[in-house]
């Protein structure tokens, strides 16, 4: 379904992203995991169209992305979320998923219609006339999603959605990812660091350090591997409590 080769990015002397290939098979919930800086939210700017790419090229159902404008690829079927959750905060909740659901309807009407469905999916129609800026963390990760998902895409980027979130917040999080997947069709990419989450998700996973990939295979083959553990898991994985 997405096919990124020898894709690089470079900040003046820091090389963020540096020659990374992977695919990701329609169907999979596909992870990305490596310590802070390793350049996962880089990737995924340089697929979703957020950076332009210095070297490399990004397939997306056997099309070319590479070089497209963020709005071009979202209409192609590519949602994404942010990691850091960027609601339009004097907007209400309601107006916050419009906003992901305009561009993909013919009329406002059928927005509206998309945007509630999303919404009522999630458990965000009691607050639809809350400011964005008013909600707790956990809430407002949970209207970043349903923006994401008003676009209704066909693979969809999540960046840290579990970031910040409380050990219930998290779990919910979980199933609501395994519906979305099982359920709605949707092909799932995410940079997460709740390993606990990655692992019991992600049937592929890659890992990246100083942005290259390092690592790539099941939780299990990744989770057992001496680079992963040395680079990453360490401490990070008791933490999680895996
Ligand atoms: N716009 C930018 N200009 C300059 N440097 C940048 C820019 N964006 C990211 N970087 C640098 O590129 C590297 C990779 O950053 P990136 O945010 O992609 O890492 P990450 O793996 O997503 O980290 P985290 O897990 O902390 O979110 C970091 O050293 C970061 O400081």
């Amino acid at each position: 379904m997405l096919r990124v080769q020898n894709l690089s990015k470079r900040f003046g002397g820091l090389t963020a992203v540096d020659n990374v290939s992977f695919e990701i098979e329609k169907g999979q919930i596909f992870g990305i995991i490596g310590p802070n800086g390793a350049g996962k939210t880089t990737l995924f700017n340089l697929i979703t169209g957020n950076l332009v790419a210095d070297q490399g090229e990004v397939r997306f159902k056997d099309q070319l992305i590479t070089g497209k404008k963020p709005h071009q690829i979202a209409r192609l079927g590519i949602g994404r979320t942010f990691q850091m959750v960027k609601p339009f905060g004097g907007l209400t909740v309601e107006q916050n998923v419009m906003m992901g659901a305009l561009p993909k309807h013919a009329s406002f009407a059928d927005a509206n219609r998309a945007a509630h469905d999303v919404m009522g999916m999630l458990g965000l129609t009691p607050y639809q006339n809350e400011e964005a800026r008013s909600l707790p963390v956990g809430l407002k990760k949970k209207l970043e999603l349903a923006r994401a998902l008003a676009t209704q895409p066909s693979l969809l980027f999540l960046d840290e959605v579990m970031g910040g979130l409380n050990p219930t917040e998290v779990q919910e999080m979980m199933e609501l990812i395994r519906f979305l997947n099982k359920e709605n069709g949707i092909t799932i990419c995410m940079i997460e660091h709740v390993m606990a989450a990655v692992v019991a998700l992600c049937e592929q996973i890659v890992v990246i350090q100083q942005g290259r990939k390092i690592a790539e295979g099941t939780a299990n083959e990744v989770t057992s591997n001496p680079a992963v553990i040395e680079a990453y898991l360490g401490g990070e994985f008791a933490h999680a409590g895996a």
